[in-house]
């Protein structure tokens, strides 16, 4: 089956090329770019130096005979604009962007941007693959999670749904490689910028906490608030988050972890660590995988949930490519076999 990229010569683009091309049921049936000349991506990517597919334009009519499945990977703003034309012409669109995670409100608040037209944020589908799957199933368009929110997500729900905590003391201290910013060149993230140094930013500020505020919220069953502050951190690839909330009554660790176990044991992807095996980046590096660990601190009474990811690929495209095999009916885990890369 074929399909397309869209924004194929960004990090999340080159990220989807790389596991299409080891899938056992999709191929690519065009790669589109609106800014490089008409050459083979080799021209952009010579570690691709093997593949002939030449970049296109945005040709709706020629990608519709190209691809059943088109994806988005493409900046706010593109496929808010272009997906539901597509979908409308009973192509499968998996969006990587923002434009379809929020309300139509939200969205103008936090991405200062019209949201698409007609009824597509209604209809789209979000792509936390664990928890949406009967509904992914069935979409013609999937909003795929932002890289903060799949890994503060699948540490949160479990909590909120299972009431294991106060859902109004909710801290998720969040730190990201650079490669979750994009390939484009931006002040903030050049070498001097970024190496040596980690900082905070956009804090009480960042386009991610509507995203898990009204997807913990569905969990919880009212509103539900979160602090949330990311940092950068000088590495290419990973994310890790650290939630804190104050436990309810009655739970022990051991009655936590086996929560998480028990709502996770058919999830392929999502992996419980033992007590005291605190997840690294390293250890999902290139991997579709989420590692969780929880933690009791018994002397102030607050649960503690790692959660690890690569931004890339449970962040993006392997959660992208997850929702593909999940939508066409295959194996959840075709073409996301492959084990972390280590060191
Ligand atoms: N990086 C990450 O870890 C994650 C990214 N995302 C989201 O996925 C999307 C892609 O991210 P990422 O790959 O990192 O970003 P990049 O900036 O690396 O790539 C985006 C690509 O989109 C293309 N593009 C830019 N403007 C347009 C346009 N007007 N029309 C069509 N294509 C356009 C560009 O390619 P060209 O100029 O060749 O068209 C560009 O290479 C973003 O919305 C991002 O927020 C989500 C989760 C994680
Ligand atoms: C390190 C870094 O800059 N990460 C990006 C990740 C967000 C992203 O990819 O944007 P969407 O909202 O479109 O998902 C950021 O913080 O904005």
């Amino acid at each position: 089956m074929n399909t397309v990229v869209i924004g194929s010569t960004g990090y999340g683009g080159v990220e989807l090329i790389r596991l299409l091309e080891n899938h056992p049921e999709a191929r690519i049936g065009a790669l589109v770019s609106s800014s490089q000349p008409r050459e083979p991506l080799r021209a952009v990517y010579p570690h691709l130096s093997h593949m002939e597919e030449t970049l296109e334009e945005l040709d709706p009519d020629r990608l519709c005979e190209a691809g059943e499945v088109i994806f988005f990977a493409t900046p706010p703003g593109v496929s808010s604009r272009w997906a539901p034309r597509f979908a409308e012409r009973g192509k499968v669109c998996i969006d990587l962007s923002g434009d379809f995670r929020l309300t139509g409100e939200a969205y103008r608040r936090w991405y200062g941007r019209e949201p698409a037209p007609g009824d597509w944020l209604e209809r789209a589908v979000y792509g936390l693959s664990e928890w949406y799957a009967e509904q992914i199933r069935s979409a013609s368009l999937i909003s795929n999670p932002g890289c903060y929110p799949t890994a503060s997500l699948l540490a949160l729900i479990p909590l909120l749904r299972e009431r294991a905590i106060d859902p109004d003391t909710i801290v998720i201290d969040a730190k990201s490689g650079v490669s979750g910013a994009g390939r484009g060149l931006k002040l903030n993230t050049l070498f001097c910028e970024v190496n040596e140094n980690l900082r905070p930013y956009r804090v009480d500020a960042h386009q991610h906490t509507p995203e898990i505020e009204r997807y913990a919220s569905e969990a919880w069953g009212s509103p539900v608030r979160v602090t949330f502050i990311p940092h950068l951190v000088p590495m290419n690839r990973g994310i890790l988050i650290t939630l804190t909330a104050r436990a309810a009554e009655g739970w022990t660790r051991r009655r936590l972890e086996e929560m998480y176990r028990g709502i996770y044991q058919a999830a392929p992807f999502v992996r419980i660590r033992p007590e005291n095996d605190w997840p690294g980046t390293k250890q999902v590096q290139g991997s579709n995988y989420c590692d969780l660990a929880v933690h009791l601190d018994e002397r102030t009474g607050r649960v503690i949930v790692m959660s690890v990811i690569d931004n890339l690929v449970k962040g993006a495209a392997g959660q992208a490519v997850q929702n593909l095999n999940l939508r066409m009916g295959w194996d959840e885990t075709a073409g996301l076999e492959g084990l972390p890369l280590y060191p």
